[in-house]
């Protein structure tokens, strides 16, 4: 795989070496490769002739500006990169400004307003995600929390895409006992994105805020193609952590903060009355060869053949029309003794008693995870990336859906396929849970999928489509539960 590469950008006069050497060590450690314009105070001439160099270098899929000094230098990297956006539309600007604060960049004037109004005027335009601190302080964090939105979205009109405001201070309560927590609140034209940290393990890393060391990481983690809230997700893990590397360690990463939780009502987040936390355990961590079909005569096919977990995944359809064949899936599954999930309609599967339901987290706004909890079903969520899986891990489901990591026809993804390394990486994070792959999956991938330490695999055209299925179904069994095909062997 070909190194991911990152330019920064700052002309801040003696802008000190310690700074520029935490971008190179950041984007070294998390896989990257820089390339610096990061000099003394230059003159205006020299500053578009140090940018003019940098398009000798190979091209940049993120650049990281830090503090530029100057209106004259602001107007001439917004030429440059109007300019190189223009020839590399797949570009990411990650602007840190470092010394400007959110209220003041919001501010229809200010102290340092020329500035400023250049930034905003020629610069931001350009810019993909905005970094700022949020200075204001404050004991009542849902005043903070809606005074920083209201800033965001003051700058979102500007025309940046994405602002972030890092590492607020909010005093919390978790276990009964006041705590310090970072939150860093993400806004762009889509979503909102709210992450905490414990204050109490912020580590050196992260008290290191003003060297730019998040845009340098959010860069990094952007220019290897992971979406904005996986980048915001692993960059604060890797401030959070003391290791020069990728983070692996779940402590280190950030939790999603959610509706009906303290901080999520702290904060002032419209409550979800329907929202529920920790679900019933699954029998087993490691559910096996997973098939996903969308009849009863297929789910009857698959269970003859010794499949223990398997879902019925019939689409746009209305309730009245599925329910006879939910009916016949609960006793099926029933007769085999098998964990049966039902997908979307969860409302069947709890009025038939099936084992567990199979949810997307869109579906967090419509079912009614509450009643899911009480009647005792299973839940397995999917996700599509480090922030979906944090999120998912707030809610505590029986299971966690990785996918897609191959390319699919059975699906038309909104997401890119997630690929093995992804994959290994979420596996190790969440070794806890059981865990399932899914998309695109043949029998020749199950192999690679399983070795990365997922306890499941779940296919749909790898059965439904083979030649010959009984054989697909022994062989993927012999992939996905090695142990149980040798114990049968063995009876
Ligand atoms: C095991 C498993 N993983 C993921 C999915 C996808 O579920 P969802 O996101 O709800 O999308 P649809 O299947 O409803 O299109 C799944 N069904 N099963
Ligand atoms: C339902 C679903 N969700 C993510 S990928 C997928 C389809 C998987 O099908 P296949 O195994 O044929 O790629
Ligand atoms: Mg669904």
């Amino acid at each position: 795989m070909t190194q991911a590469i990152i330019w920064t950008i700052a002309s801040l006069a003696a802008r000190d070496n310690a700074a520029t050497q935490a971008d190179i060590n950041t984007i070294n450690a998390l896989g990257g490769s820089g390339y610096h314009v990061s000099t003394p105070l230059l003159s205006d001439a020299d500053f578009a002739a140090e940018l003019a160099i940098l398009t000798a270098a190979p091209v940049a899929s993120a650049i990281k500006i830090g503090v530029i000094a100057t209106t004259s230098h602001v107007a001439i990297l917004a030429d440059f990169l109007q300019a190189y956006k223009q020839l590399h539309p797949e570009l990411s600007v990650i602007y840190e400004p470092l010394s400007i604060s959110l209220s003041d960049m919001a501010k229809a004037e200010s102290a340092d307003s020329v500035l400023i109004n250049t930034i905003k005027i020629r610069l931001l335009p350009i810019v993909d995600v905005l970094i700022l601190p949020q200075e204001q302080g404050g004991s009542d964090a849902a005043k903070l929390f809606s005074a920083t939105k209201q800033a965001i979205n003051t700058l979102l009109s500007v025309g940046v895409k994405g602002v972030c405001a890092k590492a607020i201070t909010v005093n919390s309560y978790h276990d009964d006992k006041q705590q310090s927590i970072a939150l860093d609140v993400y806004i762009d034209g889509q979503r909102e994105i709210l992450l905490s940290s414990p204050s109490a393990t912020l580590t050196p890393r992260s008290k290191d805020e003003h060297k730019g060391i998040f845009s340098s990481a959010l860069a990094t983690v952007i220019a290897q193609d992971y979406p904005i809230d996986d980048a915001l997700v692993v960059a604060r893990a890797y401030l959070n952590q003391t290791a020069d590397a990728w983070p692996t360690d779940r402590r280190d990463f950030p939790e999603v903060v959610l509706p009906n939780t303290v901080l999520g009502d702290q904060l002032g987040l419209a409550p979800q009355m329907q929202l529920a936390y920790d679900f019933a355990p699954c029998d087993t961590n490691r559910l096996g060869l997973y098939p996903v079909v969308d009849t009863v005569a297929w789910l009857e096919k698959v269970l003859q053949q010794g499949v223990k977990t398997l879902q019925l995944r019939i689409k746009d359809k209305t309730p009245a029309e599925v329910v006879d064949d939910i009916k016949a899936a609960v006793a099926l599954g029933r007769q085999y003794q098998a964990r049966l999930f039902i997908n979307d309609y969860w409302q069947l599967a709890i009025d038939h008693g099936a084992y567990g339901v199979h949810l997307g987290q869109e579906d967090m706004l419509f079912a009614d995870f509450e009643a899911i909890k009480t009647a005792g079903l299973k839940l397995g969520l999917s996700t599509h990336g480090y922030y979906e899986i944090l999120r998912a891990h707030q809610i505590k489901p029986s299971y966690i859906a990785l996918g897609h990591i191959y390319p699919t026809v059975t699906k038309d993804m909104p997401s890119k396929p997630q690929g093995l390394q992804r994959l290994q990486r979420y596996a190790d994070l969440m070794q806890d849970y059981p865990l399932v792959a899914i998309g695109g999956i043949s029998i020749a991938r199950a192999r690679l999928v399983a070795a990365t330490g997922v306890g499941s695999v779940a296919v749909v055209t790898a059965i439904t489509r083979a030649d010959d299925y009984k054989q697909a179904i022994a062989d993927l069994l012999a992939i996905a539960e090695p142990h149980s095909v040798l114990a049968c062997a063995n009876d």
